[in-house]
């Protein structure tokens, strides 16, 4: 069932919370063909997936203009960032890479049936040009010391990235200081018991 707005922690338009239920009826439809999400998962897929991704959105600092998710995968958080950006941000430009291109063809299917402007890239994040985007994020994508290296290419100077992590975030963050400098913000996740978004900038190697 889908639930309300409050329960979501989302403060949006009726428009808005319509393109959402559509997304989510469209992953709902492909997943049998594609594995977008875990079928384990999809019960959940409005905390899991879409709550989850939607407070990334709040995280990103005011003004920025461009927003790079890398791995989107089915889209989180990258899709659920265009689809609010439509209405919250509309100058916000958002780019969504992922190289598996069905997973590709059903962002694109996506941004089409939702009518949200979303630059969906079929390719390999090491070999896009660099975004210079303002905003990086990336789900389940890499351990943190890896997404540094593809901030390093795709993150504009005093941008921020954010990546939601898991619990075993504080040991990512101490691996990676092996190897980078930052500085690193961890915000308590409101959906997942022991999750945190680490919102960092200032990235440069050791
Ligand atoms: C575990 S999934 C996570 C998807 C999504 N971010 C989420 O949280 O649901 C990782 C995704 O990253 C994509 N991916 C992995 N390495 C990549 C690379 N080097 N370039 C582009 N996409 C990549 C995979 O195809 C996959 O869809």
């Amino acid at each position: 069932m889908t639930p309300s707005q409050a329960e979501l922690g989302l403060d949006v338009s009726r428009e808005t919370f319509e393109r959402l239920e559509i997304y989510a009826a469209l992953l709902r439809k492909w997943n049998r063909a594609i594995n977008l999400v875990s079928p384990a998962s999809l019960d959940a897929l409005w905390t899991r997936h879409i709550a989850d991704s939607a407070q990334v959105f709040s995280l990103a600092p005011e003004g920025a203009e461009t927003w790079a998710d890398l791995g989107s995968g089915g889209g989180f958080p990258g899709m659920v960032i265009a689809i609010l950006a439509a209405e919250l941000r509309p100058s916000l430009a958002v780019t969504l890479v992922e190289s598996d291109k069905r997973k590709a063809t059903f962002l694109q299917a996506v941004a089409r049936d939702t009518g949200v402007a979303a630059d969906i890239r079929p390719a390999r994040i090491e070999e896009v040009s660099p975004l210079g985007a303002e905003v990086l994020s990336a789900r389940a994508l890499a351990p943190l010391i890896v997404l540094l290296g593809y901030a390093e290419r795709h993150l504009a100077a005093g941008g921020v990235a954010l990546f939601p992590k898991g619990a075993r975030h504080r040991g990512e963050v101490a691996a990676a200081l092996a190897s980078w400098q930052f500085d690193v913000q961890t915000v308590a996740s409101r959906t997942e018991a022991d999750g945190v978004i680490l919102r960092i900038g200032g990235i440069s190697r050791v």
